[in-house]
């Protein structure tokens, strides 16, 4: 399968890591990952397409901790050392980097090359940048051709709703705009979270939640078999998924390098679960990772919660 170029502003740069042979048997990420121009999918399996969105100007309109836009960096980093174990191909396709407070004329160029990576075939994978990536993310498979006439699902593993109805975008208000899209559209949003922090969000954010319809669970109540029922539910409803991780889902102590660290957090093994479970449906056209803020992350922790759980997401 043929693989077009999207727009972007940087190109891929040289992946690095440990190296132990040229072999298959010793292959890691970074000797598996090729750049996107240069990529044609395997037959068969969807090829992985890796797009970094260099952004905290949604972080800084949301009066949060500023630093996510160097985490794509941050996360290849922790994702070139480790085992490439996956059937599929991998290629980067280099970065989106949001300008100052252009955010959203970022927004909308991540979307037209999210939107023609899916167009050709690919799964996409999203590094961001703050939660402001999800709309990116939402402009880019709304745009796309995966989505026509198909039943959209959006799964938000986070402590917070990201609903607020603010003046300006930021990453405290992209469901919220994905929601206002999907009814311009004469659509409902699906959309359900997983990990919410009652404490963290506000009484007019669960009002918000209601009036939409939105489906969630606390972090509190985040049992596996709980969760993977919540999940199970969700994915019957829909046709095709967009999951996306805001890091500061998992305890302040497994991803501290996050704007908003949580104290309670839904623990890594629930989180790599439903990771699995997403992959498994058959349903996933398209992923992100968000919010993680390398300026406060304590020995790359956070960057390798990322890595494993894009490593999982792909296996
Ligand atoms: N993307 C982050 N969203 C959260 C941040 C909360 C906080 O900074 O405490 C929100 O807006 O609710
Ligand atoms: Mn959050
Ligand atoms: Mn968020």
């Amino acid at each position: 399968m043929e693989t077009s170029a999207p727009a972007v502003d940087v190109t891929p740069t040289a992946w690095t890591g440990r190296f132990d042979g040229d072999g298959p048997e010793h292959r890691r990420w970074w000797q598996a990952v090729a750049p996107h121009a240069a990529g044609t999918a395997a037959a068969g399996v969807r090829s992985a397409v890796v797009l970094g969105f260099c952004s905290d100007a949604g972080v800084r309109r949301n009066k949060g901790r500023v630093g996510a836009a160097a985490a794509p960096a941050a996360i290849r980093a922790a994702l070139g050392p480790l085992a490439f174990h996956l059937d599929r191909e991998v290629f980067d396709a280099g970065d989106v980097v949001v300008e100052g407070d252009q955010l959203e004329d970022g927004q909308a160029r991540a979307g037209r090359a999210i939107s023609g990576l899916l167009d050709a075939g690919n799964l996409t994978v999203v590094l961001g940048g703050g939660h402001e990536t999800a709309f990116a993310s939402y402009l880019g498979v709304a745009g796309s051709e995966v989505l026509r006439g198909k039943r959209l699902g959006v799964l938000n593993l986070d402590a917070h709703f990201d609903l607020r109805d603010e003046p300006v975008p930021s990453s405290g208000t992209p469901f919220l705009q994905m929601a206002q899209e999907e009814a311009a559209a004469g659509r409902e949003l699906q959309y359900a979270v997983v990990g919410i922090s009652e404490p963290n969000n506000t009484r007019t954010l669960f009002d918000t939640a209601e009036r939409l319809g939105v489906k969630y669970l606390l972090d509190e109540g985040c049992a596996p078999e709980v969760v993977e029922t919540f999940v199970a539910d969700f994915l019957a409803g829909i046709d095709v998924l967009y999951l996306t991780i805001d890091l500061d889902v998992m305890p302040a102590a497994v991803a501290p390098g996050v704007s908003a660290p949580a104290a309670y957090g839904v623990p890594l093994p629930v989180i790599s679960a439903v990771c699995k479970q997403v992959a498994a449906s058959g349903k996933l056209v398209h992923l992100d990772v968000a919010e993680l803020n390398p300026e406060f992350d304590i020995d790359g922790r956070t960057a390798k919660v990322a890595a494993r759980l894009v490593n999982t997401l792909l296996a």
